[in-house]
Parts: C-alpha cells; sequence; structure tokens
C-alpha cells in the first residue's frame, strides 16, 4: 500500500513523486510504501501550519482538548492493530509495542486534562490599582523530528503538549518507523481536526528535517535522537532565531549494593538493558556492583539472559526482537567487537544462529566484564543489548563510576539501604533516578529529560512541558 503526506487536511503526494519501501527488521517484508518528500512539502505544510495557528490558537482549551480526546478515543478503538503495526516496523515485542501505543493514548488523555490547569499567576503590584498576572502564549507553528525507537510514543509527548497551548504542528517521523505517525496523523484526521493545525511530511532527515530547521514560519524545533544530529540542528535553528529543545543519548548507570536482593536486582538489570533490544536513550548500560553482591548477581544474569528468548516480536514468547535495522545491527556488533578486545565476554556477542531468525537483523543480549573505565563500551552509548559489568568496593566508588560519563539521562541503584538510597538520589548526575526499579520508563504527568550532554532545552512531558511550547506574557491591566 503506498501512504502519503497529511498536509493542510488532505493526504498528499510528495512533489517528487518518490516513495520509499518500508521494511520490516525481523523478516524483510515490505509493509508499504512512504513519500520521499522534498523541501516543497515541507514549506507547504509550514505554510499551511502557519494560516492555521492564526485560528487554533484562538479556540478555548476545551475546544482544543475535545480533539485530543477524540484522537485518543480512535486509537484506544484500534490498539491492537497500531500495536502491531509498530511491532512489525520497529522490531519490539508485541506486548512492548501495543503498551507503547496505550503510552501514547494516555498521553493525550493527559494533555486534554492539562489544558483545564491554571497557566499564569496574579502577582502582588507596587501600585494598589493594577491588576498584575502572567499568561501564557503559544510559539507558533513547531516542528518536530523524531526518532525510530519509539515511534509513536515520543511524537505524542511533543505534539500534545503543542497543541493543547495552541501551537500548529509539522512532524517529522524517522524514515525507519513512518507507519506509526501514519496511525497518529488518521487519528486526528478521523477526529476532524481543522486543516493544518497538524501536518506531517515523510522523507529523510536531511532533506525534510533540514527544511523544517531553516523554514522562517518554523518558530521552534523539539528533537530527540542521536547527538551528533541534535547539535547540529541545535546550532542551525539557534542561528535561524528558532527556540530548540533536545533529548538525546544516555550511558544510564544500574548500581547494585550489597544487601540487595539478587533475583530482583537481575530482572531490573535484564529489564532496562535488554527490552526494546536495548534501544532506549534511557536503557541501562552499565551494571556497576559492590563486591559482596558481585558474583551471585553475575552468576544469576548470566544464566537468566541466556535463557531469554530472542525472537520474532509478533511470538508471544519473544522476549527481544531485532534491532531497527541493518545500519543499527551493524554498529552494535562493532561495539561489541571492540568489547571482545578489551573486556571479558560473558554470554551472547554474536548473532543468533536460528535459521527462522536468518533474515532478521538480530543481536543476542550481551554481558562483559572486567571492564576498564577508559573501554569504548564503558563510555560510548551503544543503543543495543549489551551489558558492562563493574565490579567496586563500595558506593562511594560506584557514584564515582556512574557519574564518570558526558551523559546525565537516567540512573538507578538496587538496595535495601536507605540512607544510601537517598545519598544516591542526591550524588547522582542524572534528570531521572530510580530507586529499585529499572533506568528505562517514562509516566507522561512527570517531567522527562537529561542533564549534561543528554539534553538541552527544557524539560519534555509533566507539567513542564508548558516552558517549552508557550512563552510568558506580564500584564499589567489599570483602570482608566
Ligand atoms: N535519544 C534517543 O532516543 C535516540 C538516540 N539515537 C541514537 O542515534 C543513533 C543513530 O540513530 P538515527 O536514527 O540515525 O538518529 P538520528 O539522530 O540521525 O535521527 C533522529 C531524527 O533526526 C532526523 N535527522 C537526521 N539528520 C537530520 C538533519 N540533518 N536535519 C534534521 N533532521 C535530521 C532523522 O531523520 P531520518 O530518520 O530520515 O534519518 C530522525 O527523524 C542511534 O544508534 C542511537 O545511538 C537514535 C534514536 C533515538
Ligand atoms: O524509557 C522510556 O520509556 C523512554 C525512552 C526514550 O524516550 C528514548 O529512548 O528516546
Amino acid at each position: 500500500m503506498r501512504y502519503l503526506n497529511y498536509i493542510n487536511g488532505q493526504w498528499k503526494e510528495p512533489t517528487t513523486g518518490e516513495y520509499k519501501e518500508n521494511h520490516s527488521p525481523h523478516n524483510g517484508e515490505n509493509l508499504g510504501e512512504f513519500p520521499s518528500s522534498a523541501k516543497e512539502d515541507v514549506q507547504e505544510a509550514a505554510a499551511a501550519a502557519k494560516k492555521a495557528f492564526l485560528s487554533w490558537k484562538k479556540c478555548s482549551f476545551q475546544e482544543r482538548a475535545s480533539y485530543l480526546r477524540k484522537a485518543a478515543a480512535i486509537l484506544k478503538a484500534n490498539v491492537e492493530e497500531v500495536g502491531r503495526d509498530l511491532a512489525l516496523e520497529e522490531g519490539k515485542t508485541l506486548a512492548e509495542a501495543v503498551g507503547e501505543t496505550q503510552r501514547a493514548i494516555s498521553i493525550l488523555e493527559y494533555y486534554a486534562a492539562e489544558g483545564l490547569q491554571p497557566i499564569g499567576d496574579v502577582i502582588p503590584s507596587a501600585n494598589a490599582e493594577t491588576l498584575l498576572y502572567t499568561n501564557r502564549v503559544p510559539l507558533g507553528p513547531i516542528g518536530l523530528i523524531t526518532p525510530w525507537n519509539f515511534p509513536i510514543a515520543i511524537p505524542v509527548w511533543k505534539l500534545a503538549p503543542a497543541l493543547i497551548y495552541g501551537n500548529t504542528i509539522v512532524i517529522k517521523p524517522a524514515d525507519l518507523t513512518p507507519k506509526s505517525v501514519y496511525h497518529v496523523m488518521k487519528a486526528f484526521d478521523e477526529a476532524g481536526m481543522p486543516a493544518g493545525v497538524v501536518n506531517c511530511v515523510f522523507g529523510r532527515g536531511s532533506v525534510v528535517g533540514n527544511e523544517l530547521v531553516e523554514n522562517p514560519a518554523i518558530k521552534a524545533i523539539s528533537f530527540t535522537g542521536s547527538n551528533q544530529v541534535g547539535l547540529q540542528i541545535q546550532n542551525q535553528a539557534t542561528a535561524n532565531g528558532k527556540k530548540v529543545q533536545l533529548e538525546m543519548g544516555g550511558k544510564n548507570p544500574l548500581i547494585v549494593l550489597a544487601g540487595a536482593e539478587v533475583e530482583k536486582a537481575v530482572n531490573i538489570a535484564i529489564n532496562g538493558a535488554f527490552k526494546s533490544t536495548g534501544q532506549k536513550c534511557t536503557a541501562t548500560s552499565r551494571v556497576i556492583v559492590e563486591e559482596g553482591i558481585y558474583e551471585a548477581f553475575r552468576d544469576r544474569l548470566v544464566e537468566r539472559t541466556k535463557e531469554l528468548k530472542v525472537g520474532n516480536p509478533l511470538e508471544a514468547d519473544s522476549f527481544m526482537g531485532p534491532a531497527v535495522s541493518k545500519s543499527q545491527q551493524d554498529g552494535v556488533l562493532a561495539m561489541i567487537k571492540a568489547g571482545k578486545a578489551e573486556a571479558t565476554l560473558l554470554c551472547g556477542g554474536e548473532v543468533p544462529a536460528e535459521a527462522d531468525l536468518a533474515n532478521g537483523f538480530y543481536i543476542k543480549p550481551t554481558v562483559f566484564e572486567n571492564v576498564s573505565c577508559n573501554a569504548r563500551i564503558a563510555r560510548e552509548e551503544i543503543f543495543g543489548p549489551v551489558i558492562a559489568l563493574f565490579k567496586v568496593g563500595s558506593y562511594e566508588e560506584a557514584i564515582e563510576m556512574a557519574n564518570d560519563t558526558e551523559y546525565g539521562l537516567s540512573a538507578a541503584i538496587c538496595t535495601n539501604n536507605l540512607t544510601l538510597a537517598n545519598r544516591f538520589v542526591d550524588d547522582i548526575e542524572a534528570g531521572i533516578v530510580h530507586v529499585n526499579s529499572e533506568t528505562a520508563g517514562a509516566e507522561p504527568q512527570v517531567p522527562f529529560g537529561g542533564c549534561k550532554a543528554s539534553s538541552t532545552g527544557s524539560r519534555e512531558q509533566g507539567k513542564t512541558a508548558i516552558e517549552f511550547y508557550t512563552q510568558v506574557k506580564t500584564v499589567y491591566m489599570d483602570r482608566m
């Protein structure tokens, strides 16, 4: 089937007339053809978003919320189909894909309700006669550039707050996973969203994404993806006078202290590191274990890792599907090769041998130990199912190692020691902190984002999303 761009309330062919096949990372099956758009398509979408902004910003919050609720209800009615399409195009398991679709629905519902929350303050003025207050106003048309690893949740956690606060949007979904955003556009279309408020242009980042960053009608860019592209976009967008928000990489640590329950800590490590094939910016990448528990933890981790079923994402007993693409698989295998030269491989470290996985981009879940702090697998984001294990003598050593990274997105600790848990919350350099739970995961009602090289700009999600998607207006109101 051939899919089209969604511009100004219409399904439109790309001006290039060209399309690209979308393939399953499990077996190469063709899942449909999506537009290879040109910058002219983005220009048309940006112009539509600019025009629609004039009336959308004047809608009441209740009216805007009603479209979010309708789109959520439409996705909810189709959650199994949308989740299945997501699993097919991205490769995460069906349970995770349906869960992610449900999460997108919850985000739409959350922001529909958030629209009725206060957006300003009344502040005493120096002048007794003056009513002094702050209001928040939308920015205008916003460009959203999204990655393939959460192909429905991330687009929705950007577009829902953008829309509820009165902005219009043009989204460029990741080239590898276009169908998930197609489902979101279809839901808004069926919800009767006014023309031009939501627009979607499919195609390459270097063409479609680049034009979004350049186009003068677009007032802000929210991006999730690699540090390399993010920083380039930041420079370019800032030079063009746009507001920018970036969510990028992680090298997230899990500390396991002596006294933690081994089985629970192993579960937390496995879920954090291997779900979604480790393709999360919040994935657990470094596991730092105190010496009193190290051997017991390591042996059980390896035993459990070897039992994990790697396989077809649609099969109910698969724990882990393929990497999203050949290039992603190659990149992870190259890091594993580097790891073999600089550390001790405990399990995994290769592609599975099963014949029915031979046409997919599979990688076995992998654990290394004896990893030096300067090893590539200790320092670089792998974005694949790889754990680097470290043995430390104390909490102090663990926290020093955990913070020895350029990134600061999420971090976790397993401990039964409340004092050390509290110290960890204070000491760790991360935007998201977990005590006795995995590094990954994000609830819609709380801020999401990191420190150091992981994020720039204000936090996403929760009440804090308003910071990026609006600007403050201060009003001095006096009588004549
Ligand atoms: N923090 C996170 O959540 C993510 C991190 N990553 C990291 O990035 C690595 C590479 O993944 P990749 O998908 O290539 O990530 P990218 O950063 O290249 O892609 C993210 C988004 O940016 C777009 N893009 C790419 N180049 C430009 C450009 N010049 N101007 C505007 N937009 C652009 C992409 O489009 P297109 O799809 O067409 O290339 C995609 O929509 C991964 O291995 C992982 O380490 C990846 C995804 C998510
Ligand atoms: O951990 C999560 O659920 C969200 C992770 C995320 O946003 C990402 O990998 O880009």
